[in-house]
């Protein structure tokens, strides 16, 4: 049996009830009842014991105990009383272990036999009604704060009911390991706690207690921390414990899920290094080896459609097909498919009804879809079956945060033949798109997390660090993920402000979802010098003088990219990006074009205040 999986109250929204079930809903097995959500429900501890176990779920913990240890005389006995009453309120939950965390008190005394001789009364208490006690050293801690500190009173106290509890968060984030570990006996490590967290630079208090993350949202090496205590010998619990202002107000299911979704990830992580019995038995199937975007689906009205078809026209797409029994139509340029969906009583539909024109879906390339399928319900992500007709081909899909079909076609399969009428390619006037090179999408203030996780983990694609990109009107934070090959890669931008660009579409349209698709062109100068009708976003002289102080570009290259409102940028091995937007259709979704040289990996973040500015001077208007 792997190792149960436990998730504090602190992590969740709502009433103690709510969080209760929503933990239970998704699959946990334990949980740790933070002392606040216990003193602000008005149950009595008996019932919410009660409804943990009617739940399924273990208490593993009550937490936390401030402030005991180390304190003069006469807090010293008050603390001792104070413990008593908390081993009432233990017996009464059902749960036979509290967390004391490092006293934080400037009266703490510098003692280390002072800390073991209070540590080791409370635990003999304790032992007295069959409990116990964990001590663990908060980073911020007066006297304590690493985990070897910690370590060294509870072997001073040398009782049997006091042990040592360890939290990711409060190592990590001092940049502490476990190194050492190994030589604590394994029935001193009493409870595990896992938190992960953005490289911020700020005192550490405030970073834990606002921007923790679940692991594999942040940047800490939280599975070598994991790894290492199984490997120490630590064979209870693991469980989160999140401190996130976003999560406290976000539905509870949703990031009961996340949390879930977090630890099972983290189980496969580990699995190769740790002890087969801490694991599950069978591994997740493997990630999906990618190659691409077969198509990008949006939802229309017959209206939209025509001028969907319009707008893309101007940039060398052409009808390509017509589905056999429904009234959905493709659309191709070069390597790019997009599919204009317009059939009633489908998703599509149903997504036009709510957010006007709007991707609905969109389909990767995959090895292998029925193991990406297996991998993406293991990890909570449903299978989702859309209406087919009589002979038509079944794709699998699953369903993304915000409820965009993902589809997942096999990698050198032609899904289009057996479902349309393909039409014959007239001769393109403008040069073909080699691709689809990245879409980015915008969405609401708290989404942003739960949304790296999932393409993290069902599709194993690899986050870059957060950027922070200036709009006139506000500001938008974009991290994007992209697969090892670089054959899939989606920003994801999200904004504090209604007014910027990002913010704007999110409310204007009830929802996130697509707000940029980005074309890969092998010359982006030829195709918008080709395509004269597109409406391309104007670039204001200003950003052209910079160009030439920054890259020394010489004057012809220069003169090249300003007829085409066309953005530079260049990395810092040689590498340039060269590309241009179109105006927004619709005043919702907009293109790119993009040419990436010499091996340039990057989005051109420095033209995103530029690109913004114009766009939001277009809105003015
Ligand atoms: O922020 C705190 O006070 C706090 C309390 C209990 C914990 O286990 C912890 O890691 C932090
Ligand atoms: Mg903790």
């Amino acid at each position: 049996m792997p190792l149960p999986k436990s998730i504090a109250t602190v992590c969740l929204s709502g009433a103690l009830p709510d969080k209760l079930e929503a933990a239970a809903l998704v699959g946990f097995q334990g949980v740790e009842i933070f002392e606040n959500d216990l003193l602000t429900y008005d149950g009595s501890p008996e019932e919410v014991g009660r409804m943990c176990r009617d739940l399924g779920l273990d208490v593993a913990i009550y937490q936390p105990f401030r402030d005991f240890e180390a304190m003069p005389e006469p807090q010293r006995r008050r603390n001792l009383d104070r413990a008593e009453r908390k081993f009432d309120t233990m017996q009464a939950l059902g749960t036979d272990l509290i967390l004391v965390c490092s006293n934080t008190q400037p009266a703490t005394l510098p003692e280390p036999e002072r800390a073991a001789a209070d540590l080791r009364e409370m635990a003999e208490r304790a032992a007295q009604r069959g409990l116990r006690v964990g001590y663990e050293a908060l980073a911020w801690g007066k006297q304590v704060s690493l985990w070897r500190q910690a370590w060294d009173i509870v072997r001073l106290a040398d009782h049997p009911a006091l042990g040592l509890i360890l939290d990711s968060f409060h190592s990590l984030s001092r940049g502490d390991d476990l190194a050492g570990l190994d030589r604590v006996p394994a029935e001193k490590l009493f409870f595990l706690q896992l938190a992960d967290a953005p490289k911020l630079s700020m005192d550490v208090l405030s970073w834990s207690r606002h921007f923790r993350l679940f692991p594999g949202q942040g940047e800490l090496p939280v599975a070598g921390f994991l790894r290492d205590i199984l490997r120490a010998g630590y064979r209870g619990p693991v469980s989160l414990e999140i401190f996130n202002d976003e999560f406290r107000a976000a539905p509870v299911r949703r990031i009961a899920r996340d949390a879930l979704r977090s630890l099972i990830l983290l189980d496969d992580a580990v699995r190769a290094e740790a002890p087969p019995e801490t694991v599950p038995a069978q591994p997740l199937p493997a990630a999906p080896m990618l190659s691409g975007l077969e198509f990008v689906e949006f939802a229309v009205d017959e209206a939209a459609r025509e001028q969907l078809g319009g707008f893309l026209g101007t940039l060398g797409f052409r009808r390509a097909g017509q589905h056999r029994s429904k009234a959905v139509e493709l659309l191709r340029q070069g390597g790019v498919n997009l599919v204009l969906n317009s059939e009633p009583d489908s998703a599509a539909a149903e997504r036009f009804e709510m957010f006007g024109p709007a991707v609905c879906a969109m389909a990767l390339r995959v090895d292998d879809p029925a193991r990406a399928l297996a991998r993406a319900q293991s990890l909570l992500s449903p299978a989702w079956q859309e209406r087919v007709g009589e002979g038509e081909q079944r794709i699998p899909a699953i369903r993304a945060p915000d409820g965009t079909l993902i589809y997942l076609v096999q990698s050198g399969s032609d899904i289009w033949a057996d479902d349309f009428h393909l039409l014959p390619g007239a001769a393109p006037a403008v040069p073909p798109l080699a691709g689809i090179d990245h879409v980015v999408q915008a969405l609401a203030p708290g989404h942003l997390d739960g949304f790296v996780l999932f393409y993290r983990a069902v599709f194993g694609l690899e986050p870059e660090p957060v950027f922070e990109l200036p709009d006139p009107f506000g500001i938008v934070r974009s991290r994007t993920l992209a697969s090892p090959e670089r054959s899939l890669r989606l920003p994801l931008n999200v904004s504090e402000s209604r007014q910027t660009g990002t913010g704007r579409f999110v409310s204007a349209y009830a929802g996130a979802g697509v707000h940029h698709i980005a074309f890969a062109a092998p010359d982006a100068a030829a195709l918008v010098a080709a395509a004269p009708d597109a409406p391309m976003l104007e670039i204001p002289e200003n950003y052209y003088d910079d160009l030439a102080a920054r890259f020394g570009l010489p004057d012809e290259e220069l003169a090249a990219l300003q007829v085409g409102h066309l953005l530079y940028d260049r990395d810092a091995q040689g590498g340039s990006f060269v590309h241009a937007y179109t105006h927004a259709f619709q005043d919702r979704f907009f293109f790119e074009v993009v040419e990436r040289r010499g091996g340039y990996d990057q989005y051109g973040a420095p033209n995103a205040a530029v690109r913004m500015a114009a766009q939001a001077r277009r809105q003015k208007k």
